[in-house]
């Protein structure tokens, strides 16, 4: 097929994906909150039961990750968040008082974009938060994880049908193309994008025109601070970048200890057949890690610790299972301060937790702001200053920044699309649910007349707007102010 035949057939299948998409959409929003709970249910029991299938599908595809974790990952995008789901009001109306009664209205129907790093799960989950809330959903599957994609699609779809899910309300883009996801997030037939996956694809969503949940780039610092358990610290840091071999946008890219902390940190991530590189093994695998458009290599997310080592001609024993490699500087450039998605971390170190606040300031300002940074830590003092400062959506405390951040060891909803806030570039910080993905309509009665506001809030009285000029800065004051601001940014 020539390309722009391609092009062609992938538009306007898309096209009759969302026309189907919409009708689906329309006959689901007459269904009732119990109705679709027990839609719900159903299909994520059918998910569930394929988890290792599924699993193994996305890994033999895509050559990222491994079966057990991607099952891990099935099991939690159909169980955990169908349980955390179950008493969400999100059909109808969902709160009354005597005088407000609101009424949730599906967003209608959504483009769901999924990543080839975590395709089953992400499928199944943007499935299950869409259908709690009313929509459809129509998939732009990554074309590396084009195959297990639709099957998990259509693991859905099959047990769908038996229990009246309209026809056409999970549907995926089988002949993907980039003119095929163009077409879908600017068609009037879409009303919302759920973007998961690289920087290009959310800014697109973005300017699509159509309103949009994108998620921008994660993988933070974590910072293990002196006070912590450091043995249990490390172990938890090691499971969490080590599962699925780091394609977990929360996992952590970075550690930064203090000076009196690293020979111990050193030695505890040692026992776990963690790998410290040397000054020349380290500048060798940097070359790998980054494409020369800057953007992460897909040569080595995913991949094991070993697998990654070879490819860059470096000899590690093996059972090998982690890459650490010391660095000073961060930066575009500096690929260990970057995502990776993959079983290597920076390891930085510093003399003061003062110090690692403003490192891990600098690293997540380069990329991951509004993303997930964890803290090992016991001192109050230093958990509340992180708490204010650091420029994330997700702060995890003493717990692996892979599991604490969607969800799994916090009790934060369990999402595998996790928002990154105004910081971020994102128009959400929360770890997206049902409760993003509709609308309210609010029914509210009239309960006072213009006489009795006027009285009741005092909207007239002189002493108020006194009080109100009393607060004002002069004019002067403003330009000084502004003029500060504007020195402080071009300082910075
Ligand atoms: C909660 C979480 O953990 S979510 C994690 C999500 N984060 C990410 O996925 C990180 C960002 N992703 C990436 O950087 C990359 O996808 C990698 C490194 C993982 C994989 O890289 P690659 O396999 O080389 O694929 P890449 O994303 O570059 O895409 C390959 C091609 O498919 C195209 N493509 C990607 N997605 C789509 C889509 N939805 N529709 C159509 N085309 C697409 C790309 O435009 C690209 O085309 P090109 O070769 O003409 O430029």
């Amino acid at each position: 097929m020539t390309n722009k035949y391609k092009d062609l057939v992938s538009i306007e299948e898309t096209r009759n994906l969302l026309e189907k998409a919409q009708k689906a959409q329309k006959e689901l929003a007459q269904k009732s909150q119990e109705e679709i709970d027990a839609i719900i249910k159903v299909l994520a029991k059918a998910a569930y039961s394929e988890r290792e299938r599924l699993a193994r599908l996305a890994v033999e595809e895509t050559g990222f990750g491994n079966v057990r974790d991607k099952l891990i990952k099935n099991a939690f995008a159909s169980k955990t968040v169908a349980d955390a789901m179950k008493e969400m009001k999100t059909i109808d109306v969902i709160e009354e008082t005597d005088t407000v009664k609101t009424v949730a209205v599906p967003k209608g129907v959504i483009a769901g974009l999924v990543p080839s790093t975590n395709p089953t799960s992400t499928v199944i989950y943007k499935s299950l938060i869409a259908i709690k809330s009313g929509n459809a959903i129509v998939f732009s599957p990554h074309p590396s994880a084009l195959k297990c994609i639709i099957e998990t699609a259509k693991v859905l779809n099959d047990a769908g049908r038996e229990i009246g899910l309209p026809e056409g309300t999970i549907s995926v883009i089988e002949n993907i193309t980039m003119q095929a996801t163009d077409e879908l997030m600017k068609n009037k037939n879409t009303d919302l994008i759920l973007a998961t996956g690289g920087s290009a694809m959310v800014k697109a969503a973005y300017s699509s025109g159509t309103p949009a949940i994108g998620v921008g780039p994660g993988n933070g610092p974590a910072f293990i601070h002196g006070s912590a358990d450091i043995p249990t610290a490390v172990r938890r840091i090691f499971e969490s970048k080590t599962f699925d071999n780091g394609t977990i946008c929360a996992s952590e890219q970075s550690i930064i200890v203090e000076k009196k902390n690293k020979q111990k940190v050193k030695e505890e991530f040692e026992k776990l057949n963690a790998y410290f590189l040397n000054e020349e093994e380290a500048k060798q695998l940097e070359k790998f890690l980054l494409r020369p458009d800057g953007r992460m290599n897909a040569v080595v997310v995913g991949k094991k610790a070993t697998a990654i080592a070879e490819l860059a001609g470096i000899d590690v024993p093996a059972k090998t299972n982690l890459l650490l490699a010391e660095e000073t500087r961060y930066g575009g450039r500096v690929p260990y301060s970057r995502e990776i998605l993959a079983p290597i971390l920076g390891f930085y170190t510093v003399d003061t937790w003062q110090e690692a606040l403003e490192l891990s300031i600098n690293i997540l300002l380069m990329e991951g702001a509004g993303h997930t940074m964890s803290i090992h830590a016991e001192d109050q003092k230093v958990l509340d200053e992180f708490s204010l400062c650091a420029p994330v959506s997700r702060l995890v405390v003493n717990s692996g920044a892979t599991f604490g951040g969607i969800g799994a060891s916090t009790d934060i909803f369990p999402a595998l699309t996790l928002g990154c806030g105004s910081i971020g570039g994102s128009s959400t910080s929360d770890n997206v649910s049902p409760l993003n993905l509709f609308d309210t309509r609010l029914i509210a009665k009239g309960t006072k007349e213009l006489g009795d506001i006027l009285e009741e809030e005092n909207l007239l009285n002189k002493e108020f707007d006194d009080s109100i000029n009393d607060d004002k800065i002069s004019k002067d004051q403003l330009i000084d102010l502004l003029v500060e601001k504007v020195l402080e940014k071009l300082q910075a």
